[in-house]
């Protein structure tokens, strides 16, 4: 049985702890180049500036134990140390928390924040790390205020990824923008110094306008603007968390921040992957292409994604002049080809095939199709809620060229690809053939 309590203060009702090992929470105890950035400071076309919707932290800290004494000094290295992960539960989280677990000899306890719990969290408890389950919102400011409260080092990862009308816009802000926003808060108050926010390619692209970026780097000039929802909340939520590298955190030290924009993450976990398999399956076998094998769509593996955090994580004390306020593509081995393409080089294995060199559709016909499913989603909101793979938006993603090709993780804090492009291919070959066979 999960041991359960719940964590007050101020008299008010904190995130719920579930199975906290030693049945406690709080352990507190506890350092730019000019590089600008590709950039992603681009234009949200019809969304509030970042200084509307600002509220207040409402969460007092006082009764989540003594309080920390920010920073990680040298005399200290050797200390155990304290991780939060928001979204610890979703796709990439999951892959975090275990690549922490595997590979952070620092590590002395393990906060996983998010909303819905997974199960297999239950697995973990069982090693040699305290691992503290949190159920908790990051839009309520006191309940972030109380998971972060003495975690050296936060890895921001929860958000609201909705390109296909499920959400609302004023949802997906609130959770991206203003979760964010108070992740920062919270860290500021309680004295937390690192923080790793996981951004996307979409903060640079692709624009509104269709513009190719191809194989470019953080500092590729590219015209960012967006209007759709999702890709405006990363924009926002990045540049809060660049802005608030080097504010004054509680203890007198700075806060040192950065970003990761990963390209479309696959691997172990990936439901999209998962459902073109199902289709494919319901299909007989068949998949059939809609976009021209010539448009090059940038994928990392989750593995490596997960790893670039816990390498950038570690390293953003030791090399905060360096680290601090700047963003990071994530990348690695796998192969430049088209988002359907790719997908294949797993779905091939599985036994599906990709019918057609060309698209079998005009593209007119798509867009044509894209508008109808836009208008039916409206026209059915009411009722029901319609929400398929294909919208103008995704359309839009899926055939312009976004591709990425750098070295700076590796210059600026030592990454390499943990995983070969093999290895992932294999993994993910793996998961697809399973997930597949269960949904049988
Ligand atoms: N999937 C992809 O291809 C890419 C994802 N990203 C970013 O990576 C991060 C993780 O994405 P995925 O793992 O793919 O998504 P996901 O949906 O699998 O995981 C997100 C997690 O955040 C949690 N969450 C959502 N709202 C929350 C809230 N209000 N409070 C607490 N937890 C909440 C969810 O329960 C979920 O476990 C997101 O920030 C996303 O924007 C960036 C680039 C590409
Ligand atoms: C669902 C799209 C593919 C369907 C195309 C169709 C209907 C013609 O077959 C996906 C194509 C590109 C994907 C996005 C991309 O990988 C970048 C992303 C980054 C993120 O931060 C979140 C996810 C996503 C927006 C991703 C979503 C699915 C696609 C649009």
């Amino acid at each position: 049985m999960p041991v359960e309590h719940r964590v007050a203060a101020r008299g008010r009702l904190r995130a719920r702890v579930v199975g906290v090992v030693a049945g406690r929470v709080s352990v507190p105890g506890m350092g730019q180049e000019g590089e600008g950035g590709a950039s992603g400071r681009g234009r949200c076309v019809g969304w509030p500036a970042l200084d509307e919707r600002r509220g207040p932290l409402q969460a007092s800290l006082g009764t989540l134990g003594q309080r920390l004494q920010p920073g990680m000094a040298d005399s200290a290295q050797a200390q155990k140390l304290v991780y939060l992960v928001t979204g610890g539960c979703g796709f990439l989280g999951e892959h975090v928390v275990r690549m922490l677990l595997q590979r952070e000899p620092r590590l002395g306890e393990l906060r996983v924040f998010d909303r819905h719990l997974g199960p297999w969290l239950e697995e973990l408890k069982t090693g040699p790390v305290r691992v503290t389950a949190i159920q908790g919102d990051v839009t309520e400011a006191h309940e972030v205020a109380a998971a972060v409260a003495g975690a050296h080092v936060v890895i921001h990862t929860a958000g609201l990824v909705d390109v296909f009308g499920r959400a609302s816009p004023e949802t997906i802000h609130e959770v991206n923008v203003q979760g964010t926003r108070n992740v920062i808060e919270a860290c500021v108050q309680t004295g937390t110094r690192f923080l790793v926010y996981t951004s996307s390619m979409e903060v640079v692209g692709p624009n509104t306008k269709g513009h190719p970026f191809y194989r470019g780097n953080e500092d590729t000039l590219y015209e960012a603007v967006h209007r759709h929802p999702y890709p405006c909340s990363k924009a926002l939520a990045e540049r809060l968390v660049l802005e608030a590298n080097g504010r004054e955190v509680h203890g007198g030290l700075p806060l040192v921040t950065c970003a990761l924009r990963p390209t479309g993450i696959y691997g172990e976990g990936h439901q999209i992957m998962r459902d073109f398999y199902r289709q494919g399956l319901r299909l007989g076998g068949w998949l059939f292409r809609a976009i021209p094998a010539s448009v090059e769509h940038g994928r990392v593996y989750v593995g490596n994604v997960a790893w670039m955090h816990v390498l950038a994580a570690r390293e953003l004390e030791r090399r905060a002049a360096l680290m601090g306020g700047q963003v990071y593509f994530c990348y690695d081995g796998s192969p430049y080809k088209s988002y359907e393409d790719f997908n294949m080089e797993f779905l091939g294995p599985c036994g599906l095939q990709l019918v057609g060199a060309r698209p079998l559709l005009p593209y007119w016909l798509l867009v044509f199709l894209a508008a109808l499913n836009a208008l039916l989603q409206w026209l059915l909101r009411p009722l029901v809620l319609y929400a398929p793979l294909l919208n103008p938006y995704t359309l839009a993603v899926a055939n312009t060229t976004f591709t990425v090709s750098t070295d700076k993780a590796q210059r600026h804090f030592g990454y390499e690809p943990l995983f070969s492009w093999e290895d992932s291919r294999t993994r993910t070959i793996l998961w697809v053939q399973a997930a597949g066979s269960s949904a049988q």
